[in-house]
Parts: C-alpha cells; sequence; structure tokens
C-alpha cells in the first residue's frame, strides 16, 4: 500500500547511469526499444535515473496492472515537460492537465460531444462520408499512392467536421502542412529533453528542442486562431465541438473550470494532435501487414465479401460481423501501439510496488510496445503478426484493447486512458476494413518494417503501394455514402 512505511527503500533495479545525466544519453533514437532491451536484463520493473529524476519503466502486464489498476489514483498526473509548457499552452489542455477539476470538466465534454456512444453514432454519416471520398480518390488513382499521408488527411477531416464543424482540408491546401507540423510535434516530444530532467541545464536548452518548440506552437496558435475566426464566419454551426466550447466560455462563471480562449485553444490542439496521428498509423501499419502476408489479407477479403458483398462499401454496422478483422486490429495494435511508452504519469507519493520503493515524484512509463511482445504473456509467436490468437480457440479470444486487459494496453489503462478510443477505435477498425476490401494493393515492396523515432509509432518508410479497385463500379462511384 501507499502509506505504509518503509523499512528499507529499495529502488528496482536498473542500470547505474552516468553523472549528472543518468542514462539519457543511454536511450537512443528509439527509447521504447532501448528500454524493452534493458527490461530483459533487469526485470520488469526497472528504475533509471534520468538527471535528478526518478524514472520507472513497466514492461510486462502484470507490472502495469500493479500500477494503472492497483495504484493507478497514485498516477494520475502527468509529469511536468517542456512539451506541455511551450506546446500545449502551458498545461492549460487536456493531456497535460493536473487530475484535479479542470481536467474532470474537459474529459466530460469531450465525452459527451464527442465520445459517448451517442455522440458517435449522430456522426457516423460524417465519417462514411470522408472514407468514402478516400475510396473514390483511390479507386481513380490508378498509381502508387502514399496510404498515410491520404488517411492522415481522411481522418483529420473526419475528426474536424466534429470539432469545428467543418472539414480544414480540401484536395490539397495544407494537409502536408498541417501533418508535418503533428509529426514534428511527436517528434520532439519523444525527445528525452535534458533541460525536463536537470534543471541547472534547462536555460542552456542543449538539444536545442525548446527553441523548435516555441517556433512550432506560434504554427500551431496561427493555425486555431485561424479555425477559430472561420467558425465565426460559419453560417450554420450547428452542434459540433467549438461551438459547445465558446457558448460554455459564456455561461460559466466558477474560477475553476472557467474556459478562456487559451483553454479551448489548448483542447483543439488535443484532438487534432492526439486523434489524428495515433489512428493513422494504426490503418497504415494494419495495411501493411495485411499486404505482406496475401494469404491473410485474402481470409480478411473473404470474411468482408460474405457479410458486405461487392457492390456497395463497408458500413460501420457492417463492423460487429467482422470477427477476423477485428483481430487484425488488435494484433496491429499489439506489435504497432501507436505510442510505444504510452504518455508518462508522476507519482503523486511515495508508494511501494512489488516491494519495492516508488518516490513521490517519479515518472512512470509504461512500455506498451515490449508488453506487446513479452513471451510470457504471449507464449505462442510473439514477435508474428497472427490475429487468430484472438478467435475463437486461439490463448486470447476475448482480450480486448479497452484498458482491462493489461497485456494488451495501446490506448494506456486506469483514470487516463485515451479519451478518445471510442473514435479512435473505430475509425481503425472503419478504414482498414473498408480499404481491404474496396481494394487490391499492388507493389513489388519488400516492406520495411523500420520504425521512425518519436513519441508516436510512424514508419520509417511510408508505405506507397498502388490501389486495385476489386468492387463493382457502382460501390465507387455513389454520391453519398449510406
Ligand atoms: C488509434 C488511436 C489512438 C491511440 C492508440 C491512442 C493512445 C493514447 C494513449 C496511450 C494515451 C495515454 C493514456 C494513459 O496515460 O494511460 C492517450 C491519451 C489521450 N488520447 Fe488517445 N489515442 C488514440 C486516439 C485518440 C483520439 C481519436 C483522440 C481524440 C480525438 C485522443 C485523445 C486523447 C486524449 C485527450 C488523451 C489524454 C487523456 C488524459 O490525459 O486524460 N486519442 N491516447
Amino acid at each position: 500500500g501507499c502509506r505504509r512505511s518503509h523499512s528499507h527503500r529499495r529502488l528496482p533495479p536498473g542500470p547505474k547511469g552516468w553523472p549528472v545525466l543518468g542514462s539519457i544519453p543511454h536511450l537512443g533514437s528509439k527509447p521504447h526499444q532501448t528500454l524493452y532491451a534493458l527490461s530483459k536484463n533487469h526485470g520488469p520493473l526497472l528504475h533509471l535515473r534520468l538527471g535528478s529524476v526518478h524514472v520507472i519503466v513497466v514492461s510486462t502486464a502484470t507490472t502495469a496492472a500493479h500500477f494503472l489498476r492497483t495504484h493507478d489514483a497514485n498516477f494520475s498526473n502527468r509529469p511536468s515537460n517542456s512539451g506541455a509548457e511551450h506546446i500545449a499552452y502551458n498545461y492549460r489542455d487536456l493531456v497535460f492537465a493536473p487530475y484535479g477539476p479542470r481536467w474532470r470538466m474537459l474529459r466530460r465534454l469531450c465525452a459527451l460531444q464527442l465520445f459517448s456512444a451517442k455522440a458517435l453514432e449522430d456522426l457516423r454519416h460524417v465519417r462514411g462520408e470522408e472514407i468514402a471520398r478516400l475510396v473514390r480518390l483511390f479507386s481513380r488513382a490508378g498509381k502508387p499512392m502514399d496510404v498515410g499521408a491520404n488517411v492522415n488527411t481522411c481522418v483529420t477531416n473526419a475528426l474536424s467536421l466534429a470539432v469545428v464543424g467543418r472539414r480544414v482540408f480540401g484536395s490539397d491546401d495544407g494537409a502536408a502542412e498541417f501533418k508535418e507540423m503533428v509529426v514534428e510535434l511527436m517528434r520532439l516530444a519523444g525527445v528525452f529533453n535534458v533541460g525536463d530532467f536537470v534543471p541547472a541545464l534547462a536555460w542552456l536548452d542543449p538539444q536545442g528542442i525548446v527553441k523548435k518548440m516555441k517556433k512550432l506552437h506560434k504554427r500551431f496558435d496561427g493555425f486555431l486562431n485561424k479555425l477559430i475566426i472561420e467558425h465565426q464566419k460559419m453560417a450554420d454551426k450547428s452542434n459540433d465541438l467549438l461551438s459547445v466550447l465558446l457558448k460554455l466560455k459564456e455561461e460559466t462563471d466558477e474560477e475553476r473550470t472557467k474556459l478562456t480562449d487559451i483553454e479551448i485553444k489548448a483542447l483543439l490542439l488535443n484532438l487534432f494532435v492526439a486523434g489524428t496521428e495515433t489512428t493513422s498509423i494504426a490503418i497504415e501499419w494494419a495495411l501493411v501487414e495485411l499486404i505482406r502476408s496475401p494469404g491473410l489479407l485474402g481470409r480478411v477479403q473473404e470474411e468482408l465479401d460474405s457479410v458486405v458483398g461487392r457492390d456497395r462499401l463497408v458500413s460501420e454496422s457492417d463492423l460487429s460481423g467482422l470477427p477476423l478483422l477485428q483481430a487484425v486490429v488488435k494484433e496491429t495494435f499489439r506489435l504497432h501501439p501507436s505510442t510505444p511508452l504510452s504518455l508518462p504519469r508522476e507519482a503523486a507519493e511515495d508508494c511501494e510496488v512489488d516491494g519495492f520503493f516508488i518516490p513521490r515524484g517519479a515518472t512512470l512509463l509504461v512500455n506498451v510496445w515490449a508488453i506487446g511482445r513479452d513471451p510470457v504473456a504471449w507464449p505462442d509467436e510473439p514477435l508474428a503478426f497472427q490475429p487468430d490468437r484472438f478467435l475463437p480457440g486461439g490463448l486470447h479470444h476475448g482480450v480486448d484493447v479497452k484498458g482491462g486487459d493489461f497485456e494488451l494496453i495501446p490506448f494506456g489503462a486506469g483514470r487516463r486512458i485515451c479519451a478518445g478510443l471510442s473514435l479512435g477505435l473505430r475509425m481503425v477498425q472503419f478504414m482498414v476494413a473498408t480499404l481491404v476490401h474496396a481494394f487490391d494493393w499492388a507493389s513489388d515492396d519488400q516492406f520495411d518494417m523500420e520504425e521512425a523515432s518519436g513519441l508516436s509509432l510512424r514508419r520509417a518508410v511510408p508505405l506507397v503501394v498502388r490501389p486495385v479497385p476489386r468492387l463493382s463500379r457502382e460501390a465507387y462511384d455513389k454520391e453519398f455514402y449510406t
């Protein structure tokens, strides 16, 4: 328990590290991989010193459950960091908000407006139309296409219709630039910034991270200001999230939860950053895994043909009848979790876990990527892409990604589990289903499976393949999705 006194304060095992910097220089460009290797030597509960900060790394399902279920209340804050300060409006957002009334208010608001069963249902036609648009584009391409970039535009537009009531990107205006801004943010946020761990060096900004963050913040702020100005000019302000936020701003007067323009922009920033790349990279990984296993792709297409036929596109209501497709999505999240180290948490008080002392203020990293590869949790060929493990008769039948099965927590778990889980999961399932149903994918690529560095798990080499239509003509040409 957390309040017991500790007779001997033994930290979890870990590497020694250098003076001053501790283990920062050893993390490398893909810390989730480095930490996975370290956990092989030191065990599932690892202690590192990064500068003056104690960092605890969890690498198995059982230990993750101890932190995110048993001790979750003690780890419901996020540690301070330069990204939250310089990009996310000095913690006035949702992702980095201290666990308290404002955090609760923002989460409730998003749940109600965007992620509840009813909100998801109300916006179902919007997602359908955006995906149909992408399918039409791909059906006319006739040449290799950058799947991730196009999926990203589609996901961002579907999200922006819900959040600001309109599509933010036309055919080519600014979509690439916006995606590049999110990629840059994820890259910067994925670097262990020396200044965050060695306060004495913060002013030096030795890696130049803070400078880049400030510059990037200005670009995001400009984008968000423009969104809000354009929203004011919109004739039909139905009930998108921004309309609700602006109305609340006028009404609320309770100091603790008062919404200002800054809080509104910070929340929009969170949604656009947390909700777009995470989703589109998962879709890209799922597709590449299927394309490189033609037998599996064929089985998924068979399942789709038998449920959907070949004369229309997939509809979200088909998803519940597609167990193999759902298993493919789970398997994708297992091997390619969109945020391999989740998002950090911080210990509010000293506590004891598995007999080890965890000091107050310690940063908790949950290595979701390592957990998905742990041979104890996944004894049957842990490194192979085998969705059948989730089907009836498989070892992991019944396991899902919603935070209760700790061997598979791509959305995290506990109080600060991903706020957008319902939407993110739905989008990934729907888009993967639609794209493999509507197309065969021609390529002579070797499908490099390298990962890029950053907070999010992008592919090092984008998937570029030629979509070859496989449905009847009408399926692609319907003006509106039904
Ligand atoms: C495939 C899609 C997604 C994945 C894999 C994912 C993953 C995650 C993870 C691992 C966390 C940290 C959870 C923790 O600390 O335990 C998180 C937090 C969060 N995600 Fe997602 N996410 C996805 C999609 C989305 C979408 C679509 C949105 C919104 C539009 C969203 C909004 C958020 C927010 C606001 C938080 C912070 C929650 C808090 O601090 O209370 N995410 N996500």
